[in-house]
Parts: C-alpha cells; structure tokens; sequence
C-alpha cells in the first residue's frame, strides 16, 4: 500500500479515541454514519462537477475529497485500504465483462 494511504490510516484509527470538536475525523465518527455517507455523495457530485468542466486540478482535488472520505467509511466499519486494493488485485485481469455475465445475483 502507498505509504500515504498507511499514514491516513494510523491517524483515522487514532481519530477513534480523539476529541470531536479538535478533529474534523473526530467529528464525523461522532456525527456517525449517516454524516459520512452524505459527505460521500457530496464529494461524488462534485467530482463528476469537476471532470465535466475539463479542470484537471478540480479533478484531482475532488477526487482527493472523495478517497479520503470513502477512507473515513472503511475506518468507520473496521475495514481498511487494504481490504480494497485486495479485490482490486482479484479483479485483476478479469475482464468487467466476462466478470458480469458470470455474477450469480
Ligand atoms: N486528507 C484530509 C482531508 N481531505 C479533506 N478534508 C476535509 O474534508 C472537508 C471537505 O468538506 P467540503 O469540501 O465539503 O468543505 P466544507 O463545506 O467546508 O465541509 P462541511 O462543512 O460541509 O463538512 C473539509 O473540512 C476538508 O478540510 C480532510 N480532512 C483531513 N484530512 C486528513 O486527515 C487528517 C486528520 O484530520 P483531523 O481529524 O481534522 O485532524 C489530516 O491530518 C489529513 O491528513
């Protein structure tokens, strides 16, 4: 895993026991999962925003906002990184087409 994906994760794990109102992490662990969720449906429209204007900084910045709250949620859940790069690497050289004619639901 990249080295900055392992740093944000020792920190959103550490954001658990930390004090909502000194931690923007804090704070929506403490706002729960129906905070995070809406922070990533608002980081999702503003990334599509940003790919429709063509700006490629806005498409990096959005999409920066967008992983790292989609981050935020893994942690939440006890999931991590990892466990995403694991089924990417799965997925790995299987076609998305052969992989969805053979899905069973
Ligand atoms: N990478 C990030 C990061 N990316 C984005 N953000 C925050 O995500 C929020 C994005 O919200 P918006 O763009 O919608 O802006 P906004 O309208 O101000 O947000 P809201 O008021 O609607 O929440 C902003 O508050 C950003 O500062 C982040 N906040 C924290 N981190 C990392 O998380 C670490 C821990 O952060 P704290 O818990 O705040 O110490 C930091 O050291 C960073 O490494």
């Amino acid at each position: 895993m990249s080295n900055i994906l392992k740093r944000l994760e020792t920190i959103l794990q550490q954001r658990k026991q930390d004090d909502p109102t000194a931690s923007y992490v804090a704070s929506l662990y403490d706002k729960g999962l129906d905070t995070i969720l809406k922070k990533i449906g608002e980081e999702a429209t503003e990334t599509v925003i940003a790919a429709k204007s063509g700006d490629k900084t806005q498409i990096i910045y959005e999409t920066a906002d967008l992983w790292f709250h989609s981050l935020v949620l893994l942690a939440q859940q006890d999931l991590s990184a990892d466990d995403v790069l694991k089924e990417l690497e799965r997925r790995f050289g299987l076609s998305g087409l052969d992989e969805k004619a053979n899905r069973t639901k």
